[in-house]
């Protein structure tokens, strides 16, 4: 069974989907894709929320109130933060929650520094180059590939009770 809570994110500029730089990533807006991922999530039994912000640290609030949600799987683009943002890869390794890594262009047939992204080596996947058909192909690897996560969650609770138990034993009352 795959991921049933999907949040998908959108960094900087990509409100201008549709209208941005079109011959580089088309004329499909943003609000186009979300519309379209939460059907395709719904068909398929499934929940997804998105959000888009221009601001890093927002980004990173998103991502935090995502673990505290149960989200099981993040499909995020993260835009020209992938060039740059290493607090915007904490975050999600912060969150421990499994992400597909999308974006709309060939990130590699583009300006060298492009090539560079802080988050690939820890996607779960990495798509680019598809159009916003990556986003779809995303939300499909999700659906039927990413697991639900509802017993690692108590595993890893069980075990920060048990950790926080020791410490309180160890330390100075
Ligand atoms: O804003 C973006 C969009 C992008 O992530 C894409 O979807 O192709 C590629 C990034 O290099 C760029 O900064």
């Amino acid at each position: 069974m795959g991921a049933k809570n999907i949040l998908l994110l959108n960094g900087p500029n990509l409100n201008l989907l549709g209208t941005r730089e079109p011959q580089i990533y088309g004329s499909t807006t943003l609000s186009d894709v979300e519309n379209a991922a939460v059907a395709q999530a719904s068909s398929a039994g499934a929940k997804l929320s998105y959000f888009q912000t221009n601001h890093e640290g927002v980004l990173i609030d998103r991502i935090h109130k995502a673990r505290e949600e149960g989200v099981d799987a993040i499909v995020i683009n993260p835009a020209a933060f992938t060039h740059q943002s290493v607090a915007l890869r904490d975050a999600l390794l912060g969150v421990n929650i499994p992400f597909v890594e999308i974006h709309v262009s060939n990130v590699h047939a583009r300006e060298e520094w492009r090539s560079k992204s802080y988050f690939s080596d820890k996607a779960e996947a990495v798509i680019c180059g598809l159009g916003v058909f990556g986003y779809k192909a995303a939300i499909e690897f999700c659906l039927e590939h990413i697991k639900v996560r509802a017993k690692l969650s108590t595993t890893v609770s069980k075990y920060y009770n048990h950790k926080s138990k020791i410490n309180q034993d160890k330390w100075p009352q």
